[in-house]
């Protein structure tokens, strides 16, 4: 993720419009949430600017000119089109006989079908939405301040219903956000952090991301930790956030967790100091290289260990916290193969309230991941971490990116090529290629149909982290029994 592009957003009429650059063919498009084509996209700014609208520094439409349009205006009605039936899905989002009707995708047919036992449920706890009230809210857009459910979202002709057809796309970082610096149970001064990482030298570097550098240190009794030291940018943003999520981060201990052990934050440096887990990134994993390949069995325990870590933080933790980040490149890997889930920096305390449904905050994530109901109405669930979960669950079965975007056009979004694969009862098609050891079609089956679930457009539709946990451990039974067989 280091090699994010970054992304144009403009809020006016709370549409979210959303690029990723810098333009070339393969650059994906979104509105909302749903991707769309250029010349919808173009629209939209146009859409904005006349009503005044101001877009970031980093927004450029220049791509909107005449050559590239050229041609596309069939491409144009089509998505209108979409979108008309979409808007009037949307409106009836609550009846099921209309859901069914409306699935022209036929993903929402399958998740509405598969998923009805959870609608039920989750409806009455859903049925209060209300604003809570945040210590930290300092980042919310301000036209959310003042409309806290999303049927108050000042109309737009852009404004569409997510589906899962419409995912976002690659695995780009979507907003920048601060990373938590602390130093808790580790009093560490500067000095012995700068012996540590032998004054934070390239030799100790380990990786990059949006946020900084992560050096491997070694401490004077031994211990390997991670050191991530933030990128002076981003101080500004440290600083506003760095209470909360310190008061978060400090509550965490779970084995499938990365552990944060301290931080800095102290003159020019932040600094984040958490155990060091040596094995590499998941992704590394399915990416190949020397550490070989990662088996069936192992996928399996990596996805329940995620699951578990995730079950944590959502119901078990002192205060339920979300992630809001969970892909492939933040969960770790032991020696062991055991997965720890890491990179607290957009973690937020969920709903303290139990009128409250969901916390209404600016979105935050890795396109390609977000949940799109959230980017639709910014409201924050532990069900958002859900939709990553499913997203992730289909990577490390398929191996491939959420995004694709260098692939043929209907393969380009991972999770919709797969869900079209599942239908055509094709499953063997969509399994890792580098995947040797052959499994049993019912499990993959299973396995895909609970990706699908946590991957479902809305909310009310996802199973809880907890029922997730349930299902793999059911799939691993039977997995195991007919290994043994
Ligand atoms: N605790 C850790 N132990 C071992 N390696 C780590 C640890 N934390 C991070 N890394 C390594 O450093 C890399 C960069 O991590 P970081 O969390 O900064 O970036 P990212 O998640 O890849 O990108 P971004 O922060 O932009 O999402 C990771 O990919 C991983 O290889």
């Amino acid at each position: 993720s280091a090699s994010a592009s970054y992304v144009g957003t403009s809020v006016c009429l709370s549409d979210h419009l959303t690029y990723t650059k810098p333009y070339h063919q393969g650059t994906l498009f979104i509105i909302n949430g749903n991707p769309v084509d250029i010349v919808r996209f173009c629209k939209a700014i146009r859409f904005h600017k006349a009503k005044g609208c101001i877009f970031e520094d980093s927004f450029s439409d220049e791509f909107c000119t005449g050559h590239y349009l050229l041609g596309r205006r069939f491409l144009d009605e089509k998505s209108v089109e979409d979108s008309k039936n979409n808007e009037a899905g949307s409106e009836n989002k609550y009846s099921h006989v209309k859901v069914i009707s409306m699935a022209a995708s036929g993903f929402l047919l399958f998740c509405c079908a598969i998923c009805c036992p959870c609608f039920h449920k989750e409806r009455k706890a859903n049925s209060h939405e209300v604003l809570p009230k945040e210590s930290n809210s300092v980042h919310q857009v301000s036209s959310f301040e003042m409309s806290p459910s999303s049927d108050k979202i000042p109309p737009s002709p852009f404004r569409a219903p997510p589906s899962p057809s419409r995912v976002p796309q690659s695995p780009s970082r979507y907003a920048m956000s601060p990373r938590v610096s602390r130093l808790g149970p580790l009093n560490l001064s500067m000095s012995q952090i700068a012996a540590a990482t032998n004054n934070f030298s390239d030799d100790q570097k380990i990786g990059e991301g949006g946020f900084g550098i992560v050096y491997k240190g070694i401490l004077d009794d031994g211990q390997f930790v991670a050191i991530k030291r933030a990128k002076k940018e981003h101080f500004e943003n440290l600083r506003t956030e760095f209470k909360s999520e310190v008061d978060l981060l400090s509550k965490i201990g779970h084995r499938n967790l990365v552990k944060l052990l301290g931080y800095v934050d102290k003159g020019d440096e932040r600094l984040i100091i958490t155990e060091f887990v040596r094995n590499g990134t998941l992704r590394d994993h399915l990416d190949g290289g020397p550490r070989g390949i990662l088996n069936f069995n192992q996928r399996l325990e990596i996805v329940i260990d995620v699951c578990h870590g995730l079950t944590y933080l959502h119901s078990y933790a002192e205060r339920q916290i979300i992630h809001r980040d969970i892909k492939s490149s933040n969960i770790l890997l032991t020696d062991s193969m055991r997965a720890k889930v890491a990179d607290f920096g957009f973690a937020r305390g969920g709903p303290t309230d139990s009128n409250q449904t969901h916390i209404l905050t600016q979105v935050k994530g890795t396109v390609g991941y977000l949940d799109p109901e959230y980017m639709r109405t910014y409201q924050l669930t532990a069900k958002s971490d859900v939709f990553s979960f499913g997203i992730l669950l289909v990577e490390i079965l398929t191996g491939r990116r959420p995004v694709e975007s260098r692939r043929p056009h209907d393969e380009k979004i991972t999770v919709r090529w797969a869900f079209d694969k599942y239908n055509e009862g094709k499953v063997f098609e969509l399994v890792d290629p580098n995947a040797r050891d052959r499994v049993d079609e019912k499990i993959l089956r299973k396995m895909f149909s609970l990706a699908f679930q946590c991957a479902a457009p809305t909310r009310k539709e996802r199973p809880d982290m907890e029922a997730v946990g349930k299902q793999l451990w059911a799939i691993r039974s039977s997995y195991l029994r007919r290994s043994m067989a």
